[in-house]
């Protein structure tokens, strides 16, 4: 699904309007209908509503909101916050409606901001996609009575002050809301770290916009969405056998961190490889025939840390269909040298994680062997020491953009909304995924997810964002069976899930 910044949402509303076509009243309509449908699914018509409207459209949105909402037998007060001498025509339209229903309260000044209860739910209607400026004078004032107050709180669209695709500067001010209940398509800025106090849980309402549009509109940006998802994943072919899927090798594991090399084979078994040889320090061995018996082991000559030879004969590396490393290896100069001759021998695309990261970091010339296509699997600390430090996520998003096009390589950067960024510029932000996989060694999973797609012929782009969805889910399925606190990386790698 496409991200479109906030002129092209006036564009596609524009569009809607002639080629539907359709009044702007009646889109309107149908965006409050909308959100009201939402709103009652969620709080029953017991729930005290106090809406705050600005001038313009998303006040008139507010407006018919509230006249839906007492159509409905919920009780509504609406308070239109006078910031601007001038009132959209729809804004206008909508007032005159719901002037015949009830009356209005009006704040001009300080002193007309009603006091907000516990049991109320305050609807924010007071700006949304068009704003331009920082929020200032009354609407600073009621925006701050609302962050302070007890009540829960619903963003119509946006919160009132949050920008939909650029940064807020440090000291502005917008609306927490509980929940932000967006029209249409996802906005940028419900997608970013920083942005989390000002967006809450965010869903998105269908609002009918024009699709012809959408799909002509250019963007680097997408969310990816579960028919999105099911679309990349292929079917089995009856007459298939392991060879077919492919025989990956992964290069994990260090003394102390053979939990990394198990978590990331036991992903890549769960994720439909056909073989699976696991490189492993000499003192893993056990460890990892005993845990992961499917796997194959080549345990290295070295103890502790992998350098390349092993005792046990196994396919020279170019001929592995794919190859995971990194995760648990360490920093030993031994490693780096293994490293190197590893990214010499091995062209094609393979997926690159944690210390072999940290190891390209240090070392640039090994960032000069990383075959196009490769997938880096980078959390931020990782990514800053690819690159550099940034001021706000818009400009990390500009660093991540500019180094996969620079490269030539996929970098998943992990976090909530996990973002993939493709060597074409594009980013495709992830939309499965919760908090309670924010514990060690859900990275290692993901690495033994990526080489399993890749082993089996996966497209690089479309195992990345394929491979990181499916992780993402397997972390939900699992948060469901365990909650969010208690999930570690095994539950993950137990809720993969491939149909
Ligand atoms: N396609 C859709 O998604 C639809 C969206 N709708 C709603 O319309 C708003 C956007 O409305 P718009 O009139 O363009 O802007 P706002 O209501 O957000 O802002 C009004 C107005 O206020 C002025 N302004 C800008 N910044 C500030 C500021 N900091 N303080 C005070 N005033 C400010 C400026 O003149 C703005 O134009 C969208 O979010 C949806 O809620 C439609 O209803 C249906 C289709
Ligand atoms: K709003």
């Amino acid at each position: 699904m496409k991200i479109l910044d906030v002129e092209q949402i006036r564009q596609l509303d524009k569009y809607t309007i002639a080629n539907e076509p359709i009044a702007p009243i009646q889109l309107m309509e149908r965006a409050s209908q909308a959100f009201v449908d939402w709103f009652r699914m969620r709080f029953d018509a017991l729930t005290p509503v106090k809406i705050f409207c600005g001038l313009g459209n998303n006040g008139g949105d507010g407006l018919a909101i509230a006249r839906l909402l007492i159509q409905a037998n919920y009780i509504v007060e609406v308070f239109v916050v006078r910031h601007a001498p001038r009132e959209s025509d729809d804004f206008a339209h909508n007032h005159r409606r719901l002037k015949l229903l009830i009356n209005p309260h009006y704040i001009e000044k300080p002193g007309d901001m009603p006091t907000l209860r516990q049991k109320d739910v305050v609807i924010d209607a007071i700006l949304g996609s068009g704003i331009s400026r920082p929020v200032e004078g009354i609407v600073k004032v009621v925006v701050e009575a609302i962050n302070r107050a007890p009540a829960q709180v619903v963003a119509v669209d946006i919160a009132s002050g949050l920008y939909a695709n650029q940064p807020n500067q440090p000291g502005e001010v917008a609306v927490q809301p509980d929940y932000t209940v967006t029209f249409e398509l996802p906005k940028l800025a419900l997608l970013l770290p920083g942005n989390a106090r000002w967006v809450g849980e965010w869903h998105m309402v269908d609002i009918g916009l024009h699709q012809r549009f959408i799909d002509q509109a250019p963007t680097p940006f997408y969310y990816t969405t579960d028919d999105e998802a099911r679309l990349l994943l292929r079917r089995r072919d009856k007459f298939s056998h392991k060879g077919t899927f492919g025989h990956a090798l992964l290069l994990v594991g260090s003394y102390g961190k053979m939990g990394a090399a198990v978590l990331a084979a036991r992903a890549c078994l769960r994720s439909g490889v056909g073989l699976l040889t696991v490189q492993v320090p000499h003192c893993g061995y056990e460890v990892l025939q005993t845990a992961v018996p499917e796997a194959m082991c080549r345990p290295d000559v070295n103890e502790r840390v992998l350098t390349g030879p092993s005792e046990v004969d196994g396919p020279a590396l170019a001929d592995y269909s794919a190859l995971g490393l990194g995760p648990g290896i360490g920093k030993a100069p031994e490693t780096v040298r293994f490293l190197r001759e590893v990214m010499t021998a091995f062209n094609r695309p393979m997926v690159i994680d944690a210390d072999a990261l940290n190891l390209i970091a240090e070392h640039r010339d090994l960032m000069g062997l990383l075959p196009e296509n490769s997938i880096l699997t980078p959390h931020p600390k990782e990514f800053e020491r690819l690159t550099q430090r940034w001021q706000n996520d818009y400009d990390k998003l500009e660093l991540l953009r500019d180094f996969a096009q620079r490269k030539q390589v996929i970098v998943v950067l992990k976090g909530a909304y996990t973002a993939v960024a493709l060597p074409n510029g594009e980013v495709h932000f992830n939309s499965t995924g919760n908090p309670g996989m924010s514990t060690g060694g859900t990275g290692d999973v993901l690495t033994g997810v990526l080489t399993a797609l890749l082993a089996q012929g996966y497209d690089p782009i479309e195992a990345a964002v394929l491979g990181v969805f499916a992780h993402g889910q397997a972390g939900d399925v699992a948060a469901r069976e365990r909650g969010q606190i208690g999930l570690t990386a095994s539950d993950v790698v137990d809720g993969l899930r491939w149909d």
